[in-house]
């Protein structure tokens, strides 16, 4: 069955979402804070900033004003970075149409609260069913139809699948789950990790390194998701596991390519304009560090990336402060 969804975010995710609603015979209002790149985008047919080689096919309708993206929708897809994700949902009260499901495909923490976004949208949107997308997934392998497996979490799983069905198809497959804190979590606490593998690259350091770096950041993620109530095979699923060695693994990840830059040296602003693109990993840094004094959890490796990301320490230093640590039990956490 065909339905309206407004996608809000006109980025590389936001539109790569869009494109496999359109591919699934749903019609799309494409919301962008940008008036110019939205005009351009209705006039030229592709996104003038990200993914710029993809052309976008008519059931894409590039969206200026935020009430003509909701008008007659079904369903709500929120793709903008995680700073703007508090700001977007007060731009939407009163204006959503009653009970419209939302979702949203942003990976981080609420910039003001450090609280999981499924929090925040339950304190917003407290008459919607809700709904968050994760896993391993770069959008421009998305937007180009390369096969993606993804999860798809909310408390009510007749609501979870009957979302998975609007996104699923030969390939792009959709999962579900109902567990929005090891979703949220995994996908979040991943771009830090990914950080710190990008910075032992960037130091020149080898296979080894970056193998133990993606297991002891998993054994991270499960540490803080027991204290946090995620269930611990998720951490292990692909909103987990599967994120971490996406984006641990291949120079497509911008948290990846930040930490390579800091690892040779470049300033955090200068990666960060090179990149030109949301690196959520960097503030996700400081908010988990944050979050593990708070909750009492140990997290060498995530608070070695807030500890550079903060200029408290040197890439070089962080590592040799992590290998000097006492090892123990591999599981004796
Ligand atoms: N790209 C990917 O492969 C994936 C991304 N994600 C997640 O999706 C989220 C969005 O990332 P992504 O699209 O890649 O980022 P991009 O950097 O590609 O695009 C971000 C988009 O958000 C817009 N934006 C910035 N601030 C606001 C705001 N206040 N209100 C509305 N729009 C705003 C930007 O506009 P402008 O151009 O004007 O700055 C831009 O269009 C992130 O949390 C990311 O982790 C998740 C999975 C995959
Ligand atoms: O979340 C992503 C892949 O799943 C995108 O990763 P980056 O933000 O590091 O590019």
């Amino acid at each position: 069955m065909s339905r309206r969804y407004a996608v809000l975010g006109a980025g590389s995710w936001g539109t790569a979402l869009a494109l496999v609603l359109a591919r699934n015979g749903h019609h799309v209002q494409l919301w962008g804070h940008d008036p110019e790149a939205i005009r351009s985008m209705g006039a030229t047919g592709y996104n003038p900033r990200y993914l710029t080689e993809i052309p976008l096919p008519a059931a894409i309708q590039p969206r200026i004003d935020l009430p003509s993206a909701l008008q007659g929708i079904d369903a709500l897809l929120i793709a903008v970075p995680s700073s703007a994700f508090a700001q977007t949902l007060q731009k939407l009260a009163g204006q959503l149409p009653a009970a419209i499901p939302v979702i949203w495909a942003t990976k981080g923490l609420d910039a003001a609260s450090g609280g999981l976004l499924h929090e925040l949208a339950r304190q917003s949107l407290p008459d919607h069913p809700l709904a968050v997308l994760s896993g391993p997934t770069f959008a421009r392998e998305v937007a180009r139809g390369l096969p993606t497996a993804v999860v798809l979490a909310s408390h009510d799983q007749a609501i979870a699948q009957a979302l998975s069905r609007d996104f699923n198809d030969e390939r792009f497959r959709v999962y579900t789950s109902g567990d929005l804190v090891g979703v949220e979590l995994g996908g979040a606490v991943k771009n830090i990790l990914a950080i710190a593998t990008g910075i032992a690259d960037g130091l020149g350091f080898g296979a080894n390194t970056r193998a133990g770096l993606i297991t002891r950041g998993l054994a991270e993620v499960r540490r803080l998701g027991a204290s946090l109530g995620a269930e611990d095979r998720t951490l292990t699923g692909l909103a987990g596991m599967g994120d971490l060695i996406l984006t641990c693994t291949d120079d497509q990840s911008r948290n990846r390519r930040m930490g390579l830059a800091l690892g040779r040296g470049e300033s955090i602003t200068a990666a960060a304009e090179t990149i030109g693109e949301v690196v959520e990993g960097v503030r996700t840094a400081g908010e988990v560090g944050v979050l593990a004094r708070r909750l009492a959890v140990e997290l060498p490796i995530c608070q070695a990336v807030e500890a550079i990301v903060l200029g408290r320490e040197t890439p070089m230093g962080a590592a040799i402060s992590l290998m000097e640590r006492q090892p123990g039990a591999e599981f004796g956490d």
